[in-house]
């Protein structure tokens, strides 16, 4: 892990209470996906490139929805609160600052339309896209997306991987059930039908399907990205439905805990989605060296969710800068030494599976 964000791991331990701090770090089942997420980054190597010098590197790269300074944007995680008393809105600003996206979950302690605001504040031009679970009462969709586009946000984020909610062995065994008091699930208030059920499920569906997709092309003309993308037909069928993008991701290892590690998913996806839109990755992110290996792979961006969980407990907005220059700063450090001009340069005949030589592969 870059060191920046393991000192900033270790103080958010030390200044989170242990059963919040247990439900950031946890995962599904026996946490196998958890793990694995990160050891797979480990299994991979780049070939450098030699006698390709050049004396800066453009990082910036432009998605449906935005324009990120680096490959790399927030995921959406829940209540940001729990963390810092600022939430949410200390994410925002640090996010705007460092020029990237923030996807602001619909399980915010903060509404959207604030966390937008203060995004803008730091830079008028600055992208917010809203997460969105899907919902059997297209009504409560509906109201959802509305919140989302009266706030400004830019693209709308659709969480796939989540008929029902992962079992989270930590949770159950702090007995963790509902935020404390005072804090609330902000876009949640004064829904269509009355609220969504329990606090750690929030408005989680098994009925969800491709019609839930097919009603949110109709409901808004804003990019929708579809996350929680494994398999590569899955992919192919989001295309055919007008997703905007996709994100590779298990959830972080907190859904299935049978699934891959996402970076070894994703060169299927990628390979089966042909170019037609851009595939971003999430889950096991924790250094600039995993932002190369995942763009070679051919991700058009990385998204990070605890590491900047862990700058926000630790020292609020600061915290989440911090997080994102080390990441920026370190895969620079990498396309560098890679040889690499500007992010084409990064390509997958650059992996190699360590122990066994292999090139253009994964896993
Ligand atoms: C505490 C926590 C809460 C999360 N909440 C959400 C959520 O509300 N919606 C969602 O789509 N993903 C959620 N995720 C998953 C993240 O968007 C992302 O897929 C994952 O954190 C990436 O893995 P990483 O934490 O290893 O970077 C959550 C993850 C964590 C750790
Ligand atoms: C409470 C909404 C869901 C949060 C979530 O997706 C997670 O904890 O992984």
């Amino acid at each position: 892990m870059n060191t920046v964000l393991a000192e900033l791991h270790d103080k958010a331990r030390a200044a989170l209470d242990p059963v919040h701090y247990d439900y950031y770090a946890g995962g599904a089942g026996e946490e196998v996906v958890l793990g694995e997420n990160e050891a797979a980054f480990r299994r991979l190597a780049l070939l450098p490139r030699v006698l390709r010098g050049a004396a800066t590197r453009d990082l910036g790269v432009d998605l449906p929805g935005g324009h990120l300074g680096m490959p790399l944007l927030v995921a959406p995680t829940a209540f940001h609160r729990l963390a810092h008393p600022d939430g949410e809105l200390a994410t925002a600003r640090a996010v705007a600052a460092a020029g990237t996206v923030l996807v602001s979950g619909m399980a915010a302690t903060v509404a959207i339309g604030e966390v937008v605001a203060a995004a803008r504040a730091v830079d008028p031009a600055a992208s917010v896209w809203f997460q969105l679970y899907p919902q059997t009462d297209d009504d409560v969709t509906a109201c959802l997306v509305r919140r989302a586009e009266d706030a400004g946000c830019a693209a709308v984020v659709v969480t796939a991987d989540s008929p029902v909610f992962g079992r989270h062995r930590r949770d159950a065994e702090h007995g963790f059930h509902d935020l404390p008091p005072g804090l609330a699930a902000e876009n949640m208030r004064d829904l269509p039908g009355g609220p969504l059920g329990g606090t750690l499920d929030i408005g989680m569906s098994p009925t969800v399907s491709w019609r839930h997709l097919d009603l949110l092309r109709e409901l808004t003309s804003l990019p929708l990205w579809l996350k929680g993308v494994l398999h590569p037909e899955d992919a192919v069928l989001a295309v055919d439905h007008r997703v905007a993008g996709i994100v590779v991701s298990n959830h972080g290892g907190r859904q299935s805990d049978l699934a891959p590690a996402a970076v070894e998913a994703l060169p299927a996806v990628v390979d089966a989605v042909e170019g037609r839109v851009p595939v971003v990755l999430d889950g096991g992110v924790r250094g600039g060296g995993d932002v190369a290996v995942a763009l070679a792979l051919g991700a058009a961006a990385v998204g990070v969710g605890r590491p900047v969980l862990w700058g926000l407990a630790a020292d609020g907005e600061a915290g989440v800068a911090r997080v994102l220059d080390a990441l920026r700063d370190e895969f620079d450090h990498v396309l560098a030494l890679c040889g690499g001009r500007g992010l084409a340069d990064l390509t997958r005949d650059l992996v190699v599976t360590r122990g066994t030589g292999v090139t253009g592969r994964c896993g």
